[in-house]
């Protein structure tokens, strides 16, 4: 039975798949405090927040069994995405469920702003009829200029065009081409700066944008602009704003969303020309079921090792390059546990090379399995695909990537290489046509060797009789060998033999068969093997 909890108010509809899935345990608990959500965390496989709830890294620390964070929303500011990346815990979000409505959100905001709606109201409610005092302004042929040309920015854009606004965009991925297409203008930062009447922003808070909007900013801008923040608190200085406002050079501001939520500052919450929601960009029936509905299909899918569709701490891939790639996935984690074994110390270098056809491909998440597949001989189920490259960092290690269009004799290639002080292992494999995946180069011997659970690795002097001395030995110990390879540099130099076996072997055999004269080296290798790879099911686990 997973257990899931729910916290903040998400739409009980859209929660209503997990209600009804047989396998699943809803709690839903409001209004918990950051002390009771840390005791009772350690119960769960699955988090369900929007905005309020902070997911700390502290949380984190004490949730034990815990899966999946979900966010029923797009922002994941709120959640500590570092910790629970290398804690392996998967963090998904709904991105696009609530863009309508915060992109309606924001032109209410507009309106409001240009025709001074809510002071009016306020005006009228306090039972006077003051028809001088909420003269407005037109957005008729004035200049709205939007920073973050994402979903809901672009949203925005096609709106607004119909005021017959002109519009200008900017986003580090807004590309010319798409700006024509959507009747807009690709601007900088700056020209936005100079050139808007109004000016909202779109971006998620991160580093670059934390006060994107501050003094320096503010000071280029139009007298008389007018400022909307539906997107994060924190993208704008709210100080500087204040300031802007208070001198007269910022004509209003309307803002949902705050650097402290709840807000406290009066000046901000009070000053007449600033109009301010509680975060209600996303409130809306509609975006509050759908995000909801959204999450809780994607836990279901993540429990049932469906299609992730929207991880924020996954490499994301389409369903295409994940087919494509589903050969390669297992191999590449196997090739990296047979490097690791031969190691058998934590690597100092890491060098990863792809060839032929795998230069085309997205081999991100193939990497991750490497890097997985070497972690996992020192750190075991600590280690998964979400935490794999996060764990290699943390111990001081990185690796590097090659990408080299040559075939080397096979129409793709990969090739693994550890070095640890003057030791070094290198590994290749490919995926044959028709044949499957195989090892092809085991420190630099020619082999063909289909991966399996079981495997033997010897070194050994080619002389005669050693192949029959090796089958008698294990056969004494009645291991039935699958099949055996044998693989050498020169007639009666060294060799090394792979042997694939029908079931994992003890260390007493390795010892017996060291009695073998000429033999060097003997290693059980011990892989990881699923009949069915399932993508999810080990990016999750
Ligand atoms: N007020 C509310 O209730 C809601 C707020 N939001 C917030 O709205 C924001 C936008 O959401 P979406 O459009 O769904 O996200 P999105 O990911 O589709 O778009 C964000 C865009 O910002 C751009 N960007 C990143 N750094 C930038 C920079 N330095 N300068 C300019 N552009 C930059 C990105 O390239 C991207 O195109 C997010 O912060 C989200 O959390 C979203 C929904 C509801
Ligand atoms: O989705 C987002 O980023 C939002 O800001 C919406 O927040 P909420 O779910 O309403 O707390």
């Amino acid at each position: 039975m997973y257990k899931i909890l729910v916290t903040d108010s998400i739409n009980v509809q859209g929660l209503q798949s997990l209600y009804e899935h047989p396998s699943i345990l809803v709690d839903k608990k409001d209004q918990l405090s950051s002390a009771e959500l840390r005791e009772i965390i350690g119960n769960y496989d699955a988090l369900i927040v929007r905005s309020q709830t902070i997911v700390s890294k502290e949380l984190i620390h004490s949730a034990h069994r815990l899966q999946i964070i979900a966010r029923a929303g797009v922002g994941v500011d709120n959640i500590d995405v570092e910790a629970a990346t290398r804690k392996g815990i998967i963090v998904i979000n709904a991105p696009g469920a609530n863009t309508i409505a915060a992109c309606e959100h924001t032109l209410a905001m507009l309106l409001s702003l240009a025709r001074r709606i809510p002071h009016a109201y306020q005006s009228m409610s306090n039972g006077e009829w003051n028809r001088n005092a909420f003269k407005g302004v037109e957005l008729y042929e004035k200049t709205l200029g939007i920073i973050g040309m994402g979903k809901i920015g672009t949203e925005v854009a096609k709106r607004a065009k119909s005021f017959q606004m002109k519009i200008l965009g900017y986003d580090p991925y807004l590309t010319e081409e798409r700006a024509k297409k959507l009747g807009i203008v690709k601007a900088s930062i700056n020209e936005i700066a100079i050139q808007s009447d109004f000016i909202t922003v779109h971006t998620p808070l991160i580093k670059e944008t934390r006060n994107l909007v501050n003094d320096e900013f503010l000071q280029k801008t139009k007298r008389g602009v007018r400022i909307i923040n539906c997107a994060r608190g924190g993208i704008i200085d709210e100080a500087a704003l204040i300031r802007a406002i208070q001198s007269g050079h910022v004509a209003g501001a309307a803002l949902d969303v705050f650097t402290q939520e709840p807000p406290t500052n009066l000046d901000l919450l009070q000053h007449p020309n600033i109009i301010v929601t509680p975060h209600l960009g996303a409130s809306t029936e509609e975006a509050q079921e759908k995000v909801a509905k959204e999450v809780s299909d994607e836990i279901i899918n993540i429990f049932e090792s469906q299609t992730i569709r929207h991880a924020v701490n996954a490499p994301q891939m389409s369903g295409e390059t994940q087919l494509k790639m589903k050969p390669y996935l297992q191999l590449g984690e196997q090739l990296a546990e047979i490097a690791i074994q031969l190691l058998k110390k934590a690597p100092e270098k890491i060098d990863i090379a792809y060839y032929g056809d795998l230069v085309e491909e997205d081999t991100s998440l193939l990497t991750r399995y490497m890097v997985k597949g070497i972690l996992s001989y020192h750190l075991s189920d600590s280690v998964n695909l979400i935490n794999a490259i996060h764990l290699l960092k943390e111990h001081g290690l990185s690796y590097n990537v090659q990408r080299n269009a040559t075939n080397k004799g096979f129409a793709n290639y990969m090739e693994l290489v550890l070095y640890k002080g003057d030791k070094k292992v290198n590994i290749g494999a490919t995926v044959l046509n028709g044949y499957g995946a195989r090892i092809v180069n085991i420190n630099n011997y020619r082999v063909d060797v289909r991966p399996e659970q079981h495997l033997l690795y010897i070194k050994h002097q080619d002389i005669p009789g050693m192949i029959g001395q090796v089958g008698s030995i294990l056969g004494s110990y009645s291991i039935n060998i699958g099949t055996m390879q044998v693989g050498r540099a020169a007639i009666g130099g060294e060799a090394i033999m792979i042997l694939t076996l029908d079931k994992k072997i003890e260390q007493e055999v390795t010892h017996a068969l060291h009695s073998i004269s000429g033999l060097e080296d003997v290693q059980i290798l011990e892989l990881s093997y699923e009949e069915e790879l399932s993508v999810e099911k080990a990016l999750h686990l």
